[in-house]
């Protein structure tokens, strides 16, 4: 079977900043990939070249099965994206909201029980502009998984959430692979790489330095190790 995601060869360049340079590695349905890696490693424009956001300059990228950059809405509405800086509109309130993007989609995760796993119901009725960090986060996340997308790309999404909040993403990625989605997620949490992923990718000046089962990557030494090895300045 085709890999739900695949990258091969991606290059990108700014200028003379060659942001990823050579990349291939490919996340499976059903299964959680870390994406690892220092900042300006070449993350975040490999996931945007996924999401259709950036066009690579050579190499190929795929999301079940098509290239992002020229999919038509149905193949949108099967893939989930949760960004950094949610960019939510600021003066609703979080239940409308997911309501609304709920509606675009043929058979969405009931608001009421998606919210509810989340702790939004806790902040029903706060605007998105007066939210906490994390409770924005949550509802980014929300609005990510509300279309049950077979393909969900997570950038760092447990970064500013409390204890009870971090468990409660954990589990809740956990149950969408276990239901048959893709999750890549970008983070720099080796405790949720741990904790989360089947599978990891490690990053390293646009290149990838290890791609694998997690098991695989880190042997039998703690994930952290690996990566400061893998990840040296200049070891690239
Ligand atoms: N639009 C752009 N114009 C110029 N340079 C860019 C642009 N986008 C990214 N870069 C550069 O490309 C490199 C890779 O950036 P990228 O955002 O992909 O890294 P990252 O691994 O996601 O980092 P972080 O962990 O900080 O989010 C960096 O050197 C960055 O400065």
């Amino acid at each position: 079977m085709a890999p739900a995601v695949l990258v091969e060869n991606l290059r990108r360049a700014f200028g003379a900043t060659r942001a990823v340079d050579g990349a291939t590695w490919s996340a499976e349905a059903g299964r959680v990939l870390a994406l690892l890696g220092p900042n300006g490693a070449g993350k975040t424009t490999t996931v945007e070249c996924l999401e259709g956001l950036q066009r690579p300059d050579s190499g190929e990228v795929r999301v079940l099965g098509r290239d992002p950059w020229q999919a038509p809405a149905a193949h949108r509405a099967a893939v989930g994206v949760m960004l950094q800086d949610g960019g939510l509109p600021t003066t609703t309130r979080p239940l409308p909201l997911l309501h609304h993007f709920a509606a675009l989609y043929a058979d969405p995760w009931p608001v009421a029980d998606l919210a509810g796993r989340l702790g939004i119901d806790r902040f029903a009725r706060t605007t998105v502009r007066r939210m906490s960090g994390g409770e924005r986060q949550r509802v980014s996340l929300a609005a990510a998984l509300v279309g049950r997308p077979e393909v969900l790309f997570l950038d760092e999404p447990t970064a500013g959430l409390d204890p009870h909040g971090r468990l409660e993403v954990w589990e809740l990625v956990r149950a969408e692979a276990g239901r048959g989605a893709a999750v890549v997620v970008t983070t720099h949490s080796f405790e949720e790489a741990e904790r989360l992923a089947d599978d990891v990718v490690v990053m390293s000046d646009g290149r990838v330095a290890a791609a694998g089962p997690l098991p695989e990557v880190r042997g039998e030494r703690a994930l952290e190790e690996v990566y400061f090895e893998l990840t040296r300045r200049g070891a690239a």
